[in-house]
């Protein structure tokens, strides 16, 4: 899903972009990479790992400066090559260094537009250097050194008529300061906020409110689908909407797994969202099974446990602890590929057997895509001598691909892809399976605010907001980015092109 953040300040920012980024984790853990704006040059440092791997106090010391702008990646386009970690860089016009959340859905086309209009050359597979390289020459007739906002935004009109696809980024470019914008869906997030210093006010954006909290900044507000924010050097914010017909439909996936719960997007609270879903899904077990004999409900942690809490409550049942959760192991939803998430199940997950034992369990996640957790778990859970195994989801059956930044572009690799309800039960070995109905799920979020009318919401139902995305395009990043092309050894091909501005080790 990747984070992103960025950072006008009054004095060093390096260490404030570090802390939101340790606090983003949870929407990338392949890469993490900071770029600061120095007296007119560049510091990097971005490279594979965790955000506590990556930086070292050495590169610390060099990521110098009051600009700076920090990515976490969740690779869904290109390879996870560290060639391909964020953020990267142009040296005309300026110099533009640019963080991205999301993914295009017309890189093909604009890998040939910019190549034959713009003579630029990409030397990596990623959309967002696409993206990044059109931003750039939409800025090139910038007039002077100095440039306005004025010319910044009709950059960010350029970009929003050319490029389709979710999108959510953040650039620095040299001698000017930050900007930051929104696709016109509005389909990934960001938010802006505040804080006041000594010597003035700083600004800061980025892909969740958690990040500001985390560092002392004040929400201010969502950036509004396909407007843009421009804060200069010396502090001025500047902000315009670029779009011509803008709408807000934020990722449903978002609230249901992404995002965390003390986050607010879009002005739902995550958190509250999660407790509605269970309230919903408890009253759907309720009417659905009245019948079934519950003894206990038990969250499979970590993301789907505000929601189990409120189905237990809903019902009136015990809610037990029954997994704990290795603190060590990351995401493995977010993990590259088949074989890591799979064996990552055991190792992140263990059962305390007495919660199990001789008991009708409800073990409750708040989705299942491939079954490689769900499988595992009620496994697990017979294992531990639990009598009866049912399984509830907070989110309805998957059965699309997605094509705005969450890895899953083969529908073959969905579990619920071309299964009723009880085959998905029997291919996971449920002794009951229930899921959240879609309009459920929907009024869980919009419980929140009323305002959105439209989430994005293909991967239940196939609609895809942007209206671009026919069987042919799904074919192709089936094809493209299918399990295989993950394997270590073509990952080890194409990290050949390292040809990127690492810095000193
Ligand atoms: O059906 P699957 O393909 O297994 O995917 C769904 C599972 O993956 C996620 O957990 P994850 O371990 O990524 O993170 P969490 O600790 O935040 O729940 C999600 O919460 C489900 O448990
Ligand atoms: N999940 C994301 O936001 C990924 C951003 C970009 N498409 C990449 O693969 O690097
Ligand atoms: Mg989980």
């Amino acid at each position: 899903m990747c984070g992103i953040v960025g950072i006008v300040g009054k004095g060093p920012v390096n260490q404030d972009i570090y802390d939101a980024l340790t606090v983003l984790q949870h929407r990338g853990q392949d890469a993490a990479g900071i770029m600061t704006i120095d007296n007119g040059m560049f510091h990097l440092r971005k490279e594979n790992g965790l955000v506590r791997d990556v930086f070292r106090t050495r590169h610390m010391k060099r990521l110098t400066g009051n600009v700076g702008i920090g990515h976490v990646r969740y690779p869904t386009a290109g390879s996870s090559s560290s060639a391909e970690a964020q953020p990267f860089y142009v040296n005309s016009p300026f110099g533009i260094a640019f963080a991205h959340n999301g993914n295009l859905t017309n890189a093909h086309e604009l890998q040939a537009e910019v190549f034959s209009i713009a003579r630029r050359h990409i030397n990596t597979t990623s959309d967002s250097e696409l993206l990044l390289n059109i931003f750039a020459h939409a800025l090139q007739n910038a007039a002077g050194f100095e440039v306005k906002p004025e010319e910044i935004f009709s950059a960010v009109e350029t970009v929003h008529t050319k490029i389709r696809g979710a999108y959510a980024v953040v650039a620095a470019i040299i001698g000017n300061g930050m900007v930051a914008f929104r696709d016109p869906f509005g389909i990934r997030p960001l938010v802006l906020g505040k804080r006041q210093s000594e010597h003035g006010d700083e600004y800061m954006v980025a892909s969740e409110s958690v990040a500001l909290d985390s560092v002392g900044f004040t929400f201010v507000r969502d950036v509004a689908p396909g407007e843009a924010v421009y804060v200069n050097e010396k502090g001025e914010l500047f902000t315009k909407q670029c779009a011509k017909n803008p709408s807000c439909n934020p990722c449903i996936f978002e609230f249901v797994y992404f995002a965390r719960p003390d986050s607010f997007i879009d002005g739902i609270s995550v958190y509250a969202s999660r407790v509605n879903m269970g309230r919903k899904l408890g009253e759907k077990i309720a009417r659905e099974w009245a019948d079934l004999d519950i003894d206990v409900v038990i969250p499979i942690p970590e993301t789907s446990m505000d929601v189990a809490l409120q189905i237990a409550v809903t019902l009136d049942k015990p809610y037990r602890q029954g997994f704990v959760k290795n603190r060590y192991i990351g995401r493995t939803f977010i993990m590259p590929g088949q074989t890591q998430r799979r064996k990552s199940v055991r190792r992140k997950l263990n059962a305390i057997s007495s919660e199990f034992k001789g008991k009708n369990v409800l073990l409750v996640d708040d989705s299942i895509v491939r079954g490689t957790t769900s499988e595992q778990i009620i496994e697990m859970a017979r294992e531990s001598g639990a009598n009866k195994v049912y399984f509830a989801s907070a989110a309805p059956e998957i059965r699309f691909p997605n094509v705005y930044g969450i890895d899953m572009p083969s529908a073959n690799e969905l579990i619920a892809y071309g299964r009723e309800i009880e085959q998905i039960c029997e291919c996971i070995k449920a002794d009951g399976l229930i899921f959240q109905n879609i309009d459920d799920l929907v009024d869980a979020v919009r419980e929140e605010n009323s305002a959105i009318t439209r989430f994005e919401t293909s991967v239940f139902d196939g609609n895809y907001i942007t209206g671009d995305v026919n069987q042919e395009y799904l074919e192709s990043i089936d094809k493209s980015r299918g399990e295989k092309i993950k394997s270590p050894v073509i990952q080890e091909e194409l990290s050949n092109l390292e040809m990127h501005n690492m810095g000193t080790h």
